[in-house]
C-alpha cells in the first residue's frame, strides 16, 4: 500500500503541471472571434491601431470600408499612437445623432480648425456657432430658386456652350493630335470657372482649348491637398514642426495660400470700387452680396469666398468624373440617359412652340431629368466627392449604438464606406444601378425619384449643416450631362480590366486622371 504523503505528492506532481498547462492555454489561446470581428485590426498598448493604420495609409478609404463592413453596428474605434481615440461610423442612427439630434455637441472643433485655419481662416467650413450661422444665413440667398435659375441659364450654359462643347468637338475631330483628353482635368477646369463666377463674379478662363496654366488654380490645388494631408496625418506633430521651421510641405502651403489670398484681395478691392461707383449693380455673385450687406472687412470676406470656391470646385468635378466612368462602362444606363435627354428636349420645344408657359426653360428641362438624377445619386453612392467628414465632441456623450465618446474625441462618418454596406443597400451594393432610386409609375408611364434618408446617404452631409450648394450642384451636373451625352460618347482610353483608383484629400480624385477619347454621336442615336 502507498503511504498517504507520497500518494499526495505524486498526485500533486501529476495534476499541477496539467492545471498549469490548461491555465496557460486558456490565457494564450487565440481569442475566438466572430467571423466579422476576426477581420478587425489588433490594438496594442501605447501603439493602439497605429501599425494597421500605417500599413493602410495609402488605401485609407478602402481600409475604413473594410473596418465598417466587418464591425457589428458599423462602428469602430481607432486608437491612435499614445492614446487618442477616433470613432469611425457608417451607422445611420449614429450619423443622425451627430449631424442632427445632438448637433450642438458635434461641431468642427478646435482640432479641425488648427488643421484648416491657415487656408480657410474663419470661413464657413472652419467655424461653428454664431460665426457659422451668420455666414450660412447671408450665403443662403445665393441659393434661392431665383438665383439658381439665373445660375444655370447664364453661368453654366455659357461655360458649357462657349467652352466645354467646343473643346470636346475639337477632340472628337482629332484637333491637336491624339484626341486624348484627361476628362478629370477638363471637368475641374469647368467647375473652377463656374465657382469663381459665383463666388467672386470673376472669370478665370481656365477651360480654354490651350488648357492654360493658372497660378490661382495650381495654388488652390496645393493648398487643398496639403491641408487635407494635415487632417489625415498619423503623427500631427510632424506637420506642426515643419510649419514652425517653415520647411517642406508647410512652406509650400504658406506660399500657395499667399497666392490665393492675394488674388482674392485684388478681386475684392476691384469689386468694392465697382459697387462704390454703381450702387445698383445687379451682381449675383456671393462677394457682392456680402459686401452690399455691409461686411467690408477684407479678411472676413476673403475667408468666406475661399471656403465657397473650395466647396464648389472639386466636388462637382469629382462627382462627374466618376459618373462618366460608370456610365461609359454601363451602356444600358447610358442609353436610358440619352433617351431621357432627347424626350425632355422634345417636351421643352413643344412647350415653347405651344406657348404654354409650362416649360421651355433650361432650368425646367434640367429639373425634369429624373433618371439622370438617379444615375448621379448612384454614382455618388459608390464614389462620394467628400468621402469622409469628422466632428469633435464638445462634451462626453454616448452614441446610439452604445459607444462612449469623451470630450474632444473625433467622430468620423464615412459616406464612401456607407455606400458599400450591405445592411443599407442590400447584397447588390457593388452594382451600379440607378433604378434603386426610382419607382416606375405605370399610369403616367414615367419614373419618379425616391429619395433615401440623408443619414443613410450623407453624401451632402445632413441636418442643419447640410450642403448649401446641393441643388446648385445637381443643376450644374445635370446640365453638363445633358450637353455632353446628347452629342458625344465619352470613351475611356484605358487597357482592358483597368480599375480606377479612388483617392481623397479633402475631396475625391481619380488617381492619375481619367484619359478618354471623345466620339461624336450620329444625331439620331
Ligand atoms: C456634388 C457636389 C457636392 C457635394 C457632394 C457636396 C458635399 C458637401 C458636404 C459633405 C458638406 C459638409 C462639409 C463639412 O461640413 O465638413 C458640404 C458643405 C457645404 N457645401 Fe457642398 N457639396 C457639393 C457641391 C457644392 C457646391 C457646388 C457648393 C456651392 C458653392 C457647395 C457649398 C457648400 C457649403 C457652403 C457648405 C458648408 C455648409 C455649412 O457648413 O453650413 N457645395 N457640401
Amino acid at each position: 500500500m502507498v503511504p498517504l504523503p507520497s500518494f499526495l505528492a505524486s498526485t500533486f506532481f501529476l495534476i499541477f503541471p496539467l492545471i498549469f498547462s490548461v491555465v496557460i492555454f486558456l490565457i494564450l489561446r487565440p481569442k475566438r472571434k466572430s467571423i466579422e470581428t476576426r477581420k478587425l485590426p489588433r490594438s496594442y498598448p501605447l501603439l493602439g491601431t497605429y501599425l494597421a493604420a500605417s500599413a493602410n495609409k495609402h488605401r485609407r478609404n478602402q481600409w475604413f470600408t473594410e473596418l465598417l463592413q466587418n464591425s457589428p453596428s458599423s462602428t469602430f474605434v481607432i486608437k491612435h499612437l499614445l492614446g487618442p481615440r477616433q470613432i469611425l461610423t457608417g451607422n445611420p442612427a449614429v450619423v443622425q445623432h451627430i449631424l442632427k439630434s445632438n448637433f450642438p455637441n458635434f461641431g468642427k472643433g478646435d482640432a479641425f480648425r488648427v488643421n484648416v485655419t491657415d487656408f480657410l481662416g474663419d470661413g464657413i467650413f472652419a467655424v461653428d456657432g454664431q460665426a457659422w450661422k451668420f455666414q450660412r444665413q447671408v450665403a443662403s440667398h445665393e441659393f434661392n430658386a431665383k438665383s439658381l435659375r439665373k445660375f444655370v441659364e447664364t453661368v453654366v450654359d455659357a461655360e458649357l456652350h462657349a467652352r466645354l462643347i467646343p473643346i470636346l468637338a475639337g477632340a472628337a475631330a482629332g484637333d491637336g493630335g491624339s484626341g486624348l483628353l484627361d476628362f478629370q482635368d477638363i471637368l475641374q477646369r469647368f467647375a473652377f470657372d463656374n465657382i469663381c463666377k459665383i463666388a467672386f463674379g470673376y472669370d478665370p478662363a481656365y477651360l480654354l482649348p490651350s488648357l492654360p496654366e493658372s497660378k490661382l488654380a495650381v495654388a488652390f490645388d496645393a493648398a487643398t491637398k496639403i491641408t487635407g494631408e494635415r487632417s489625415m496625418s498619423l503623427i500631427p506633430l510632424m506637420w506642426k514642426i515643419k510649419k514652425f521651421f517653415n520647411v517642406g510641405s508647410q512652406r509650400e502651403l504658406a506660399e500657395a495660400v499667399a497666392v490665393v489670398r492675394e488674388f482674392a484681395l485684388t478681386v475684392i478691392r476691384e469689386k468694392k470700387k465697382e459697387l462704390a461707383e454703381n450702387s445698383s449693380l445687379d451682381s449675383v455673385d456671393l462677394l457682392s452680396r456680402f459686401l452690399s450687406s455691409g461686411h467690408s472687412d477684407d479678411k472676413f470676406v476673403t475667408d468666406i469666398v475661399i471656403s465657397f470656391v473650395l466647396a464648389g470646385r472639386d466636388t462637382t468635378s469629382a462627382a462627374l468624373t466618376w459618373f462618366f466612368w460608370l456610365v461609359s462602362t454601363h451602356p444600358r444606363v447610358e442609353r436610358e440617359i440619352l433617351s431621357e435627354i432627347i424626350s425632355s428636349e422634345k417636351k421643352s420645344s413643344a412647350a415653347e412652340e405651344g406657348g404654354t408657359g409650362g416649360g421651355g426653360s433650361v432650368y425646367e428641362e434640367v429639373k425634369e431629368m429624373v433618371y439622370t438624377h438617379a444615375a448621379l445619386c448612384e454614382s455618388m453612392r459608390l464614389y462620394p466627392p467628400v468621402p469622409s467628414d469628422s466632428k469633435h465632441a464638445a462634451n462626453d456623450d454616448v452614441l446610439p449604438n452604445g459607444t462612449a465618446v469623451k470630450k474632444g474625441e473625433r467622430v468620423t462618418y464615412h459616406p464612401y464606406a456607407m455606400g458599400r454596406l450591405e445592411v443599407i443597400w442590400g447584397k447588390d451594393w457593388p452594382e451600379y444601378r440607378p433604378e434603386r432610386w426610382l419607382k416606375w409609375d405605370e399610369a403616367a408611364k414615367k419614373w419618379s425619384f425616391v429619395a433615401r434618408d440623408p443619414y443613410s446617404y450623407p453624401v451632402f452631409q445632413a441636418g442643419p449643416r447640410i450642403c448649401l450648394g446641393k441643388e446648385m450642384a445637381f443643376l450644374q451636373m445635370k446640365r453638363v450631362v445633358a450637353g455632353v451625352v446628347r452629342r458625344f460618347r465619352v470613351v475611356p482610353a484605358v487597357d482592358e480590366g483597368f480599375n480606377p483608383v479612388f483617392l481623397s484629400y479633402l475631396t475625391a480624385k481619380m488617381k492619375g486622371g481619367f484619359p478618354v477619347k471623345i466620339h461624336e454621336r450620329s444625331i439620331n442615336c
